[in-house]
């Protein structure tokens, strides 16, 4: 008898714990981060005991479609994971809930009941793997296939950012301070190289207008020489503007990410710029991939293996980017560990991803795991524990759950205009382009 058909593999038990975390005010092209952001914590416990976790977004929209789904799963087998998608087709989008536009509360790009359904599937996708791993005494990245590096290699995501929430805003104090120009983003890059070992860096662009980002990109060249350097003003600039801020930085950018909104707008970017063009807005679920890559709009797609659907998905994304020469590397949104170690996982097992993930996870001060995921040289070692390698700490997953319980509901859905409107009352959210 194999390990797995001795034991029952049932799922018996799933639990949803919806949380609040600490959130620095970091700024974006459509306002700033709340002091609070809602994740959603999966528990997937089978018939012998075996639990397994996983994490995703926390907003309303995903709890009301997560529990119905939750429910539909006891008696499942664990292993059935291709069921999972099935499932999910089973399971009712509030459509008033999801707009056939950009999301511009979470910029990532068109929101679609089908990606609101598959970041639900991501959680649930990572939780099976994470118990079928302990089941089976092997880690998640065996069974993707395999790891193909001992380490991950991530890039330090560099924000503009106030040094605290506006005034009578309840909010962790972080202790990163602000970077409003040139010399605060190289303040902010030398602080994430000497906490974590970075050695390429991101810079969320689109807050202020293209003069004063090129300017600190090109104080970043000029601190950190030859460092692969990235700029993400999510979508915010016209062709014309994205043409000129290719020009100007041309020469020290690994690529530029999403300067104009949309495949046509960068397919128009792309056509006249050497400047790689990466993506995790215009490309963001397979039926959007047919267009881009024939319009050569994108040469790097950054993967979200929450509205990719998870880990499998992720690998079948980098597949088919295999097959048309596009690279593929990783995005991240707000997150904790339980996400850090299964984008890890799935990175690890990924042989084309040639340019360093990126991560939010630095500016996260709270976690539900016992142990931080630590980086050295701005890297993870893969973990070849059972499963995630990630052990859930309750006391702490019970205290965020207490702030979510305790919120009045204005934090349970990021809203980063909402939270720009506090310090500043007559805040719009841009329309694109802004520059
Ligand atoms: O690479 C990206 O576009 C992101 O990380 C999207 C996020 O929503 C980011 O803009 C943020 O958290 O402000
Ligand atoms: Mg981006």
């Amino acid at each position: 008898m194999t390990a797995e058909t001795s034991r029952d593999l049932t799922i018996a038990e799933v639990r949803l714990t919806p949380i609040l975390i600490a959130d620095p005010p970091l700024l974006n092209t459509q306002g700033v981060h709340q002091p609070y952001t809602p994740r959603l914590i999966v528990e997937v416990v089978t018939a012998d005991g075996t639990t397994g976790v996983g994490e995703t977004y926390g907003d309303t929209k995903y709890l009301e479609l997560a529990r119905p789904f939750a429910a539909k799963l006891i008696d499942r087998r664990l292993t059935d994971l291709n069921g999972l998608f099935t499932v999910a087709d089973e399971v009712a989008v509030d459509r008033s809930r999801v707009h056939d536009q950009v999301d511009v509360g979470g910029l990532r790009g068109v929101q679609t009941a089908d990606k609101l359904r598959l970041s639900v599937v991501s959680a649930f996708e990572v939780a099976c793997l994470d118990a079928l791993g302990k089941a089976l005494g092997l880690p998640v990245h065996a069974l993707l296939g395999g790891k193909v590096r001992d380490a991950v290699e991530y890039s330090a995501y560099l924000f503009y950012k106030w040094a605290d929430h506006p005034e009578g805003v309840v909010g962790e104090k972080d202790d990163w301070g602000a970077a409003l120009d040139p010399a605060g983003v190289v303040a902010q890059a030398l602080t994430f190289k000497e906490r974590y070992g970075f050695t390429s860096f991101k810079l969320k662009g689109g807050v202020f207008p293209p003069d004063e980002e090129i300017a600190a990109i090109r104080a970043l060249a000029e601190a950190f020489p030859g460092h692969p350097l990235r700029l993400d003003p999510n979508g915010a600039w016209s062709v014309e503007t994205s043409l000129r801020v290719a020009r100007e930085l041309g020469d020290v950018l690994e690529y530029l990410e999403d300067p104009a909104l949309g495949t046509p707008a960068m397919a128009e970017v792309a056509a006249k710029t050497d400047v790689p063009l990466a993506t995790n807005m215009c490309v963001t679920t397979f039926a959007e991939i047919q267009e881009a890559f024939t319009r050569g709009a994108v040469q790097v797609v950054l993967s979200d293996h929450h509205y990719w659907g998870g880990l499998r998905n992720t690998r079948e994304l980098a597949a088919v980017c295999r097959t048309f020469g596009v690279g593929v590397s990783m995005h991240s949104n707000t997150h904790l560990g339980i996400s850090l170690a299964a984008m890890t996982h799935v990175a690890s097992t990924v042989p084309n991803l040639h340019h360093a993930c990126d991560t939010h996870y630095p500016w996260q001060s709270e976690d539900v795991l016992t142990e931080r995921i630590a980086f050295e040289g701005g890297r993870i070692a893969v973990p070849d524990a059972p499963g995630l390698g990630v052990t859930l700490d309750r006391d702490k997953l019970a205290a965020l759950h207490r702030r979510w319980l305790d919120d009045d509901g204005t934090l349970r859905d990021r809203d980063d205009d909402a939270a720009m409107r506090v310090a500043d009352p007559g805040w719009v959210a841009p329309v694109m382009p802004r520059w």
